[in-house]
């Protein structure tokens, strides 16, 4: 994914001011900087969340594959299949577990018949790290597993149907460390196969998961490049201050 020059707008107030980034596949890439400077704003751009937002403007170029996602013609629902989202609190729907998986596939028509279903429903919680810890009560309600297993299923939910980008809004901050763990190990087994973005408040989160750093500072990237350089050498004084605990 591309941003060229997005600027997101509540209101009359600013939130994103100019930003533009390249988003590489197969790697993680972290947002982080302090509260405010707009990271969830931009993430959500990237999927189009801020739609649901009536008082949100983006202006800008976001190219999923070389496609501006803000043309009228394309289908956000499809899009938020393409680019899907896993939230800071987890958030999986009233309803069994096989499905909180199986809906996406469903209503996508990524399943010929009832079996084809029933192998992405396993393959997709498998590659989530859940499968073994569910697979004997599917039929269980989701909303009944642990925080750090309903945050799992969550993501099972996303890779369902198959996107080529996960965002990832502070997914642990509601988790324990030990359900934090194994969402940050899950994201390193996920990344040879998506493009993953995790917005953090954690700098040791995002210099454990992340291959690509971004700081954000007053609605703008300040700095953006290897994780191991942003956190190592950073270039620019307000990231150095940022890291090293001075303000945020
Ligand atoms: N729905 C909204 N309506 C109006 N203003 C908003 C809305 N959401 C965010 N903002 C404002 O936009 C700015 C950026 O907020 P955003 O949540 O994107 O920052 P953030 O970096 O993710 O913050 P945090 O780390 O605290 O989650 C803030 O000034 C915030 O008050």
């Amino acid at each position: 994914m591309s941003a060229r020059h997005v600027s997101v707008h509540y209101g009359e107030k600013r939130a994103i001011d100019d930003v533009s980034i390249d988003i590489p596949q197969r790697y993680v890439t972290a947002f982080i900087g302090p509260s405010g400077c707009g990271k969830s704003t931009f993430l959500r751009s990237l999927n189009r969340m801020n739609d649901t937002i009536p008082s949100a403007r983006v202006e800008g170029e976001i190219l999923l594959d070389g496609e501006d996602i803000y043309t009228s013609g394309m289908d956000v629902v499809q899009l938020r299949a393409r680019v899907g989202m896993v939230f800071q609190k987890p958030n999986p729907f009233p309803k069994s577990i096989y499905e909180n998986v199986a809906y996406g596939p469903r209503i996508h028509g990524l399943a010929n018949g009832k079996d084809e279903l029933d192998s992405i429903v396993e393959k997709s919680l498998g590659k989530a790290g859940l499968w073994d810890e569910v697979k004997d009560r599917l039929g269980d309600s989701g909303t009944a597993l642990s925080g750090g297993q309903q945050q799992r299923l969550c993501i099972a939910r996303a890779i369902a149907v198959d996107p080529e980008v996960i965002l990832m809004d502070e997914p642990c901050s509601a988790l324990d460390p030990i359900a934090t763990a194994r969402i940050e190990e899950l994201i390193d087994e996920l990344r040879g196969r998506y493009a993953i973005v995790i917005v953090t408040h954690s700098m040791q989160q995002a210099a454990r998961v992340s291959q690509r750093t971004a700081f954000f500072h007053l609605g703008k990237i300040v700095e953006y490049g290897r994780t191991s350089d942003i956190f190592t050498n950073p270039q620019e004084e307000r990231t150095k201050d940022y890291i090293t605990g001075r303000y945020g």
